[in-house]
């Protein structure tokens, strides 16, 4: 081994010796606190959002902000776990976007429970078998998850944090040649959003839609002679073993999609936090209008507005509206107030951290 490389091994080891100290300590202090909380929620998004934005803040490099992010999401999921292990639900099997979202934002799972559809993960969430729960919302291309905002609707839980999901398609298969694939198998939407790679670059093969990509994976691994592929994330390729024949097929790089966190309690304001809310109207000429004013009187801004039929009368429609604020600061907490005295529903679905890339 060459000097230099002795000198530079040693000094890493060094510092790993300082660190290990201290993450250490961290994570006694973490212990303490746990103690503090006095049988309170032990996860707190907003405090870990505040430590993710402030250590993003002064990250000086040579580490780039998402990876001082990924490396604190683990360390604070791993202190937390000290506290107490958490479970959470979601829609799976493992290898779902999903899966990766809630792996993403709770710095990965020490108890993950796998449900078969949105339905149960919210039931899970309400009859208190698991601490949380992660639902997808809406998709940058494909638009809300109907079922989701339909749920919301009739809970009782509250949202507790968002996280936003770059989708990211990969062509997996058996084989290692994209040129032996005839058919591939994916969920109709994933098939949609890689439509014109398909095109450029497997224009005779079959597109065959399934349940969910998992299961596209698991009938890639499945088939011996390599003329199948599945479009899957890179965390499907190694729960399956499949090569990756193509990474990043999708049709657009900024296609994302958001997804929900469900508790049974509130979260206190960050900082930078969204409330979600869900308002109907009287079916009346400029209803719409009538609702937003109070929150262009306060300045409240709107992230977004979707409509939905309210499923009580034909044509009434109930509105999942967005707001940028906790229902906590003066201004939204003034708005809502005025909303609700104009509404015929209104429901606070939950005010939680913005979520962090
Ligand atoms: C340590 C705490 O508990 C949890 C762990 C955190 C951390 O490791 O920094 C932050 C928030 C909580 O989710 C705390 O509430 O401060």
């Amino acid at each position: 081994m060459s000097d230099l490389l002795k000198q530079y091994r040693d000094q890493i080891d060094a510092i790993d010796e300082q660190m290990l100290k201290l993450v250490n300590q961290r994570a006694q202090l973490a212990r303490e606190i746990g103690n503090v909380k006095n049988g309170g929620p032990i996860y707190r998004p907003e405090r870990e959002a505040q430590v993710l934005r402030r250590l993003t803040e002064h990250n000086e490099g040579p580490l780039s902000g998402d990876a001082v992010t990924a490396i604190f999401r683990a360390v604070m999921s791993n202190c937390r776990a000290l506290e107490k292990e958490l479970s959470v639900a979601f829609l799976g099997p493992l290898g779902t976007f999903s899966e990766e979202a809630a792996n993403k934002q709770f710095g990965g799972l020490s108890a993950p429970v796998q449900c078969s559809s949105i339905d149960e993960v919210f039931r899970m969430v309400e009859s208190g078998q698991v601490d949380y729960g992660v639902v997808p919302v809406e998709n940058s291309t494909e638009g809300a998850v109907g079922r989701t905002l339909d749920l919301l609707m009739a809970t009782k839980l509250n949202i507790c944090g968002e996280i936003a999901l770059p989708i990211h398609h990969n062509l997996l298969s058996k084989s290692d040649s994209v040129d032996q694939i005839k058919t591939v198998y994916a969920h109709s939407q994933s098939l949609a959003q890689c439509h014109q790679w398909l095109n450029a670059h497997l224009p005779n093969a079959d597109r065959q839609p399934v349940v969910s990509n998992a299961e596209a994976a698991n009938i890639a691994k499945n088939n011996t002679n390599g003329s199948v592929a599945a479009i899957a994330s890179t965390r499907a390729a190694e729960l399956f073993s499949l090569n990756n024949l193509a990474s990043n097929i999708e049709d657009d790089p900024k296609n994302t999609t958001r997804f929900l966190i469900l508790a049974t309690h509130d979260v206190a304001p960050s900082g930078k936090d969204k409330t979600s809310l869900v308002v109907a109207t009287k079916n009346v000429p400029g209803a719409i209008l009538e609702l937003l004013k109070p929150l262009a009187d306060e300045q409240v801004s709107l992230t977004k507005l979707e409509s939905r039929p309210s499923k009580i009368g034909l044509w009434e429609y109930v509105f999942f509206v967005d707001i940028e604020g906790h229902h906590q600061d003066a201004a939204v907490s003034k708005a809502l107030k005025e909303l609700e005295a104009r509404s015929s529903l209104l429901k606070v679905l939950g005010s939680y951290p913005v979520a962090i890339i």
